[in-house]
């Protein structure tokens, strides 16, 4: 499949802009791609219209829509506000076979659309990226295997692209599978679970779980949408009845938390303060731990409430205290940007609990070593995440940052350019993953006005 990662105006790499003084700003954030893809995909999975406000627009975002298209769901923009989209599912209760899902390196598009295709009336092919080709794909194949579709690899067995057979006959319901590479294959089996015939019982088998956030946003959003849902997790398994998905007519998503994560350090590393508004007062995103660790490492970290507005605020001198040994379990996608912080910060930090993020948009404790290399820095990987051993700032220099086509791997990039002079980044296009409008929102936070 084609590439889109790459915006063809900003092929050419990006002088990240320096700041002009300590930060004053204030940073709206788009919509939760995380709950975006699940309200998406529940919302296609019901039997009525529901319409979507604060709708992440972004390349996964978008894949997801154009997969549930693909499958024969009705997806419509409002006409003044694209945030706001209405999902009607056929009629028929049935999703439209014989077709192709671009999947590009979405992996809530490649690890959640495959279950919705087991109601589809014909096989449906998946195919991405060629880098998404490496992403893990084999526990929640399995697990559908399991419950009694027939799997087709057309490349490597365990990975993109293949085509999914929906079961002729249904299976008791029951399934095992290791998700220690990814929460993904837990949750893509539990979104489409009331749907199935028998509803489903998951064990997870393998000894580390990464990201349990994420598998509890699925298990409330489910709940929202009227599930049955019993967790267990402390055995590690998850019981859904057989039901229908009705979400409420109206669903509003919270703002991107984790995309908070370079905004709000930038206060870290240039000093002054960045607020984000909406910040909410419970969540299930793995950004609400953010604004703990901020202060773990020495910010001030306060919540506001203007005329009905909650804002974080997170204000620093520009200390960042090292963390020696951090778990990072919960919240691994927020590792980048952790990563961009640690680098100048007082002690090292051995980040843990991440070895997953090896099968990320990119190996991303591969690509972080390599940068903070390139920079002048030291950090090692560690078997299961990556030590960062900061090293005295005249050390670190100018340099060309390569960003994998991982938009947290630019936006890392774009961060180092806030204490290191003379930073470019290699195709800052693909924050468009995620954060299309990067750039522009980056600048007008350090009123760069280039
Ligand atoms: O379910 C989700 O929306 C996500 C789960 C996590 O995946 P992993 O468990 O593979 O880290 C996270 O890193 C990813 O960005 C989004
Ligand atoms: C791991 C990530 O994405 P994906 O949803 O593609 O897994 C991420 O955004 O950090």
């Amino acid at each position: 499949m084609t590439d889109m990662t790459a915006d063809p105006n900003i092929q050419e790499s990006w002088p990240a802009p320096a700041p002009q003084g300590p930060l004053h700003a204030r940073v709206k954030i788009p919509g939760s791609k995380s709950l975006s893809n699940r309200y998406l995909l529940l919302a296609a999975a019901g039997s009525s219209t529901v319409t979507l406000h604060g709708l992440l627009r972004s390349r996964d975002s978008e894949l997801m829509m154009g997969a549930l298209e693909t499958l024969g769901v009705r997806v419509s923009s409002d006409a003044d506000d694209p945030t706001t989209v209405s999902v009607s599912p056929p009629g028929s209760g049935r999703y439209t076979g014989n077709v192709t899902i671009d999947c590009g390196l979405a992996g809530t598009v490649m690890r959640f659309v495959p279950g919705l295709a087991m109601l589809a009336d014909g096989p449906v092919t998946f195919d991405g990226d060629s880098q998404a080709y490496q992403r893990p794909m084999a526990p929640l194949l399995e697990g559908l295997e399991q419950l009694g579709a027939d799997i087709v690899y057309h490349g490597e067995p365990g990975h993109l692209p293949f085509t999914l057979v929906p079961p002729s006959q249904w299976n008791s319901g029951k399934v095992a599978i290791d998700a220690s590479a990814s929460s993904q294959f837990i949750s893509g089996i539990l979104l489409i679970a009331p749907a199935l015939p028998h509803g489903v019982i998951l064990k997870h088998t393998g000894k580390t779980l990464p990201s349990l956030p994420h598998i509890r946003m699925t298990v409330d959003d489910l709940k929202h949408a009227g599930a049955q849902v019993k967790a267990h997790e402390y055995q590690r398994e998850w019981l859904v009845e057989p039901g229908s998905l009705h979400l409420p007519p109206h669903v509003t998503i919270e703002p991107d938390l984790s995309n908070a994560a370079p905004f709000l350090g930038a206060a870290l590393l240039a000093g002054g303060s960045v607020e984000v508004p909406n910040w909410p007062e419970q969540t299930t995103q793995p950004g609400g731990l953010l604004p703990g660790y901020l202060s773990r490492m020495g910010a001030d970290v306060s919540f506001i409430e203007e005329e009905g507005t909650r804002w974080c605020r997170v204000s620093s001198d520009g200390t960042i205290h090292g963390l020696g040994d951090f778990d990072l379990t919960a919240a691994g996608e927020i590792a980048p940007s952790l990563a961009a912080l640690l680098v100048f910060a007082d002690a090292g930090t051995n980040m843990l609990g991440i070895g997953h993020l090896r099968g990320h948009e990119t190996n991303r404790l591969a690509a972080l070593v390599q940068e903070i290399g390139r920079i002048g820095g030291e950090a090692q990987e560690l078997p299961d995440g990556i030590s960062i051993t900061p090293v005295p700032q005249e050390r670190l220099h100018a340099a060309d940052l390569h960003s994998y086509a991982d938009h947290r791997m630019a936006t890392f990039g774009a961060m180092l350019a806030l204490r290191i002079h003379g930073i470019t980044v290699e195709n800052i296009g693909t924050t468009s993953k995620t954060l299309p409008d990067f750039v522009e929102m980056w600048r007008s936070m350090l009123n760069d006005d280039k």
